[in-house]
């Protein structure tokens, strides 16, 4: 797993004289961009069934359902769970876009890198529980992930410009 994140700045300097609140000299900034990202994504169809947890019962209609109506994003839940298995019997660590919002606005992120860790994981749980790469959940989680990391590959860049401009060049005696 790439740690760094997407984006890592190919040691570009930015002047950032004085001026913190300037686009690139904040370290801050990332928090509003990544708020103003998790919003783009709530209003994205895409994203509803990734808003709130998987149901502990597995849902193998998302996993044969193909080419269903777009009305019926979100099929009867199957009442009968022994036809495949649960999604936490699958998925390690489930989560979804309410928890990471939730992380998000109480401040409990300290770097875009750590939202970013999160955002993949709602991803990375959904192609490991599809058994189906037709399935609706799953071409659904596909244009919602294009989607984040080209938006969250500048957040990210930009942030760590703004590290490196805060640091200052002290003689490093050893
Ligand atoms: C309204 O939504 C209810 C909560 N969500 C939910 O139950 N899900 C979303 C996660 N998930 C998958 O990523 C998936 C991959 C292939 C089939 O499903 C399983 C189903």
């Amino acid at each position: 797993l790439d740690s760094d994140g997407p984006g890592t700045s190919s040691g570009r300097r930015v002047k950032c004289r004085g001026r913190r609140q300037s686009l690139k000299c904040n370290p801050d900034a990332w928090k509003k961009q990544c708020k103003e990202l998790l919003s783009l994504i709530y209003e994205r169809e895409d994203s509803e069934p990734f808003r709130q947890p998987a149901d502990l019962l597995s849902y193998p209609g998302y996993q044969e359902q193909e080419g269903e109506s777009s009305e019926s994003v979100v099929p009867e839940r199957q009442q009968d769970s022994s036809l495949s298995e649960d999604y936490q019997d699958v998925i390690d660590t489930p989560v979804d876009f309410s928890t990471v919002k939730e992380t998000l606005e109480a401040g409990n992120y300290g770097s875009p890198l750590e939202f970013y860790k999160d955002v993949r994981q709602i991803f990375n749980n959904s192609k490991a529980y599809t058994s189906n790469k037709k399935s609706r959940i799953y071409s659904m989680m596909l244009r919602l992930s294009a989607l984040f990391e080209s938006r969250i590959k500048n957040i990210i860049s930009e942030y760590k410009s703004a590290i490196q401009s805060q640091k200052r060049r002290r003689p490093r005696y050893r």
